[in-house]
């Protein structure tokens, strides 16, 4: 379904907003739960991905679709690997088939696992028959998905020797790498990052604990954006979130100081608020680290009229699609001056707002979010709106509650 958006109708934008869990963390600790059913889970993200997460844990065996899902096909690739006697077909959208895999199978193989590809080598469909495996020293590119990482740490401690990885190349992604670590330390397994090797020691039982999960931080991003792009004295409350959180998007409350926005906690409220200051006029990062705010970033700085250099970006073009042509041609669509490399993406200042434009999603949840806040500057329509329920259902009932009008094409 296309959507036709347009902003509030008051300059200045005032409201709550309740997100759920992160699906990061949620895909961990659900994937951390079948391991050691001891544990308790709180506030789980409600996205299609927790779900697709959820189902392929719950499958005896057969064909498990996964969808979208990024990590739920890398983190079950390693927790089906690693279940002796079970057999699973593992596969996804069209899109996930085109999303490699191969350092991932590489590095259970190499650890004795059974994965046989079903269509191209290197990419899902995956035949995978469960094995009890021996060996426990690994390496393996780092360069391309910290995912196929997360996914051999969260199986570690239920290996019989637990897990001795080494990291070659520059590490991308790295904060995902620190979470699933943090959330392992969190639960009570021992494990250690020092340098480019990553040691987990094998547990057998965990004690029984509720484990609650933080809000999603990416999901966040657009909110910044929003009040970014509204008047002064703007202010949007997110729920729940914490200032020592384990998620690298929260990076966000000190990028978008730069924009305008002002970050504090009340409580578990994260308060975001639109200050005085005149946005900076450039706007350089590297996102290396923090791969899914690059579309956040682009679109907001062409709402500010600034212009940006996002470096960093080799990753987005095997994301949900090739991000960095998607934001390309979207936004010169609208009127922007963009250029982009394999790992960069620059956009010149100003650039004329054309409105009424239908702006193209292509089954990226991220790009139809980022594109809403520029509702606050230009009429718009989003494609396909459905899409943000990859990781964020509510989205648009939300973006109605802080006064956006949202209505059928
Ligand atoms: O581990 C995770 O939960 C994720 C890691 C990142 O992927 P890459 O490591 O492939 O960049 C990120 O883009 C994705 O949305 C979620
Ligand atoms: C890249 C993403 O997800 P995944 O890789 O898990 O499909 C995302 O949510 O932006």
């Amino acid at each position: 379904m296309t959507i036709q958006l347009s902003g509030p109708e008051m300059p200045t934008i005032k409201g709550s907003v309740r997100i759920t869990g992160s699906k990061s963390e949620s895909n961990r600790l659900l994937l951390l739960q079948a391991l050691y059913p001891s544990i308790r889970l709180e506030n789980l993200s409600n996205s299609d991905d927790a779900r697709a997460m959820q189902q392929g844990l719950a499958a005896g065996g057969g064909t498990i679709d996964i969808h979208h899902a990024g990590t739920a096909m890398r983190f079950l690739t390693a927790y089906f690997a690693t279940r002796p006697g079970r057999e699973v077909i593992l596969t996804g959208s069209a899109r996930m088939k085109q999303r490699p895999i191969r350092i991932l199978v590489d590095a259970l193989r190499a650890l004795g696992a059974e994965v046989e590809y079903l269509e191209n080598p290197g990419f899902p469909p995956l035949r995978i028959r469960g094995r009890r495996l021996e060996n426990n020293q690994v390496t393996l590119p780092a360069d391309v998905s910290s995912q196929y990482i997360s996914a051999l740490l969260l199986v570690a401690p239920s290996l019989p020797q637990g897990l001795d990885l080494r990291l070659e190349g520059t590490v991308t992604s790295l904060p995902y790498i620190r979470m699933t670590l943090g959330l392992l330390g969190r639960l009570g397994v021992a494990c250690e990052m020092e340098g480019n090797r990553i040691r987990v020691f094998p547990v057998g039982t965990l004690p029984k604990q509720v484990c609650t999960v933080e809000s999603d931080w990416s999901s966040a991003s657009y909110y910044y954006s929003i009040v970014a792009l509204s008047a002064p004295g703007s202010e949007v409350s997110l729920s729940s979130y914490r200032p020592d959180s384990l998620q690298g998007d929260s990076v966000l409350q000190h990028l978008f100081r730069k924009l305008g926005v002002e970050s504090s906690f009340q409580g578990d409220q994260l308060v975001l608020r639109r200050t005085e200051a005149s946005p900076i006029d450039h706007l350089d990062l590297d996102l290396i680290e923090a791969p899914d705010l690059a579309q956040t970033f682009a679109t907001c700085c062409f709402g500010l009229g600034i212009s940006c250099d996002l470096t960093g970006l080799h990753t987005l073009k095997i994301k949900e699609t090739d991000r960095l042509l998607a934001l390309q041609a979207e936004l010169s669509k609208l009127g922007a001056g963009v250029q982009v490399t394999g790992s960069t993406l620059h956009l010149q200042a100003g650039g004329a707002f054309r409105e009424g434009q239908v702006v193209a999603t292509y089954n990226d949840h991220r790009m139809a979010m980022a594109f809403a806040p520029l509702a606050l500057k230009m009429d718009l329509s989003v494609e396909d709106a459905g899409v943000v329920s990859k990781s964020y259902p509510g989205f648009w009932e939300d973006l109605e509650k802080l006064g956006f009008q949202v209505r059928e094409a």
